[in-house]
């Protein structure tokens, strides 16, 4: 075909031009057509002996030179783009990979004044600690910092003009795209400091798993900047991501690659030792409990085992920060237990992590801190036990009375009014929240205990006096506290 297109002469010297600049295709057989070409010509005229590499430079092969020099980064521009565009960034987004310093972007370039009507004292500390640590250019930058992050989404939805409540009336030429934003994230402002392990905790649909995907690049920020260990994530996404690991939500694995496999190129890429590889892996793949799987490609594992093997493919070799989406779904028990204390004795030191979970006794077992997401808003931060005392209900109260001969369903009220009048006494704010047959549950506020040896003491004593058999008296749990933004989600519903 080619031999067809070029007669010769400046016609098809032109026509190859063309070519050769817009189809990348051409050019691998166009190189054969041609230097094969001088080899023939060379040998009708009996002249192949002395064939210089000059002779090769034909007019035909320095326009492929110079075409392909030129395809070079027209295509680097447009994967650019398509990449940027497919996570929802802009076309002049390209430019920032190139500008020498976009690291050190002013404050001012990422303000970002959507703040939250609902933002608490926490959150906004939380946000003036973010921008003096930028403002400060501190030496020893946290290992993650967010600020001013926002996402917001392109939603299309088709509506009918004419029809005023929504439904689709779909006549041919009736409808119509409507196109909005969903914002995801709103305004987000943390740092995550060196030997933390930072809990994101949201209903679903909260910006979790949005927020975690700007980390890593996959999705670009409307608004707002993220660095890892001082690298930002748009300009310096080579260093930021030699230092970070990632387990996502949705298992990311090759499909014919053994579980082994997988561990040994991560291990390789992130520089364990050639030698230590083995020994690393294997550890893995004991206490994940997934040796027997070793040599199985991930497409026959299970659910569990894909899960395990993302939780290790983002922690070996020791990455600096890792992003963790959800570990622990789908685990057993034994499995969950190894991961637990693989993150509890990981990061320490100079090591940090962002974990999202909806287990509220996983995020109180591994979490520093936990800020709590709704809709797209970080409500509050702190550790647990702050956020129990600030939003908590305080104590609970629950008290089983002796059964002695009577049944379940018929109390004794006298028993149940000498109790009431303790906890009364004991507690002048308590409140009865439930009255069963032979229990009782109290809930008793935070100012109220002003020593829980005291409360200790007393509830003892009660015991043996009052006839209770048992008696539980806890504070409240961190579930507890999710359940009350979680209740403010719902009432502020959409
Ligand atoms: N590609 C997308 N296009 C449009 N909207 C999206 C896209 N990805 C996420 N969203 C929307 O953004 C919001 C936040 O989603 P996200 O996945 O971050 O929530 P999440 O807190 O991680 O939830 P889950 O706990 O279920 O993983 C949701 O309302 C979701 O519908």
């Amino acid at each position: 075909m080619i031999s067809l297109l070029m007669p010769g002469g400046r016609a098809a010297l032109a026509l190859h031009v063309v070519f050769s600049l817009l189809n990348t295709m051409y050019l691998p057989y166009a190189v054969v057509y041609f230097v094969d070409r001088v080899y023939l010509m060379c040998r009708v005229n009996l002249a192949c002996t002395n064939l210089t590499f000059a002779d090769y430079l034909t007019d035909e092969i320095i326009v492929m030179l110079v075409s392909s020099l030129l395809q070079i980064p027209i295509l680097m521009y447009v994967l650019l783009v398509l990449d940027i565009k497919k996570s929802g960034g802009r076309a002049s987004d390209v430019f920032k990979h190139f500008l020498p310093n976009s690291n050190n972007m002013t404050v001012e370039e990422v303000e970002n004044n959507d703040v939250g009507e609902h933002e608490d004292d926490d959150v906004r500390m939380e946000r003036q600690k973010v921008s003096d640590i930028l403002s400060n250019r501190s030496a020893d930058p946290p290992v993650v910092i967010v600020q001013n992050l926002r996402k917001e989404y392109q939603k299309v939805t088709r509506v009918c003009s004419g029809s005023t409540d929504g439904s689709c009336c779909c006549m041919k030429g009736d409808s119509d795209h409507d196109v909005h934003n969903k914002v995801a994230v709103h305004n987000l402002s943390l740092a995550v400091d060196a030997g933390e392990v930072f809990g994101l905790l949201g209903h679903n649909g909260a910006g979790k798993t949005t927020t975690m995907k700007i980390m890593i690049a996959e999705e670009a920020a409307t608004k707002g900047r993220v660095q890892i260990a001082g690298h930002n994530i748009t300009s310096n996404t080579a260093e930021a991501f030699q230092l970070m690991g990632y387990c996502p939500q949705h298992d990311a694995q090759w499909k014919n690659i053994t579980v082994r496999e997988h561990l040994e190129c991560y291990a390789a890429i992130r520089g364990v030792p050639p030698s230590d590889i083995d020994r690393v892996v294997d550890l893995y793949l004991a206490g994940l409990q997934i040796q027997e799987h070793a040599g199985k490609q991930s497409q026959h594992c299970s659910g569990g085992t894909r899960r395990k093997l993302s939780f290790a493919m983002a922690m070996v070799g020791s990455p600096s920060v890792v992003l963790m989406d959800e570990p622990s779904t789908g685990m057993d028990p034994r499995s969950k237990r190894f991961l637990w204390d693989t993150i509890l004795a990981s990061f320490q030191g100079s090591r940090g992590a962002i974990l999202t979970t909806h287990s509220m006794e996983e995020a109180d077992a591994l979490c520093s801190r936990v800020g709590i997401m709704v809709k797209g808003e970080l409500r509050c931060v702190g550790s647990t036990q702050h956020l129990k005392n600030l939003y908590g209900a305080g104590y609970t109260l629950e008290m089983k009375l002796r059964g002695g001969d009577r049944t379940p369903t018929t109390p004794s009220s006298d028993s149940h009014s000498d109790l009431k009048e303790f906890v009364a006494g004991l507690f002048p704010d308590a409140t009865l929240e439930e009255s069963f047959a032979d229990r009782l549950m109290f809930s008793v506020p935070q100012h109220a205990v002003t020593s829980l040896a005291k409360c200790f003491l007393q509830l003892e004593t009660a015991k043996t006096e009052l006839n209770v058999e048992e008696y539980s008296f806890s504070q409240t749990t961190l579930e507890q506290v999710f359940l009350k933004f979680a209740h403010y989600d719902e009432v502020n519903g959409d």
